[in-house]
């Protein structure tokens, strides 16, 4: 089982924010494996469209890409640690707002309306024993409509983000939410939050049957 020492995870994509949000949820649940940790970004295929659209299509992105980092050969006992993916993805859902109580009995009921939403899904997987694989979701956000517009119409996300806003690579920055939000959430931090949430059987390995990834005591209480 590989120690504290020299630990290696590897992230599907070149994508820095995907790979500085690996790095700070793992850094984060494994203090002890920070000073030597390594994280590095490879492209690997998501095997679905470059606009994942429903948890199904996204998650299986994610997945696709970790399959893809464990088909790039056998691995040295001691490293990597981990693959991981984590795959950006919309998708639609009623609006919230719901038929609403017309004002006058007699008003034609509101056209079905729908609204998209931005999320993502996370894959951690053990890079030695292939049956432990973990997902976890993000938290989502609702689109404003002009990028609902433009992402229905079939663009990627970033591109509308970028059109709309007026911006360049903006998935590879703050992203969307960090533009609506002002900066206070960025796209690496909902997505280190869904990593570590991925992350959480290989923090209680006995619990899961999963490897110590730490050598045992790195947690923090
Ligand atoms: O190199 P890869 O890993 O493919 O990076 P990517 O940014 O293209 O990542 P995804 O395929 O996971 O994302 C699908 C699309 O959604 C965009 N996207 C997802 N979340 C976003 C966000 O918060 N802000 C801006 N764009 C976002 C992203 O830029 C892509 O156009």
């Amino acid at each position: 089982m590989a120690g504290p020492a020299g630990g290696l995870v590897l992230v599907g994509s070149s994508n820095p924010v995907k790979v500085g949000a690996v790095r700070a949820a793992v850094t984060r649940l494994f203090p002890a494996l920070a000073p030597t940790l390594r994280v590095a970004g490879v492209e690997a295929p998501s095997g679905v469209p470059d606009q994942p659209v429903g948890d199904e299509e996204t998650l299986a992105g994610a997945l696709n890409r970790v399959a893809a980092l464990r088909a790039r050969g056998p691995v040295p006992a001691d490293s990597p640690l981990l693959f991981v993916a984590v795959e950006g993805g919309v998708v639609w859902r009623p609006a919230a707002a719901g038929p609403s109580v017309p004002a006058q009995p007699a008003a034609a009921p509101p056209a079905a309306r729908r609204e998209l939403y931005c999320m993502a899904w996370a894959v951690v997987a053990s890079a030695h024993s292939a049956g432990c694989v973990s997902r976890a979701r993000s938290a989502e956000f609702l689109l404003p409509p002009a990028l609902a517009e433009l992402v229905e119409g079939g663009m990627e996300l970033g591109c509308a983000d970028d059109q709309v806003f007026g911006r360049v690579a903006s998935g590879q920055s703050g992203g969307t939410i960090g533009k609506l939000s002002g900066g206070v959430v960025t796209r690496r931090d909902y997505y280190a939050h869904a990593v570590e949430m991925a992350l959480v059987p290989f923090l209680n390995p006995e619990l899961y049957g999963y490897p110590d990834i730490a050598g045992g005591g790195s947690r923090e209480q």
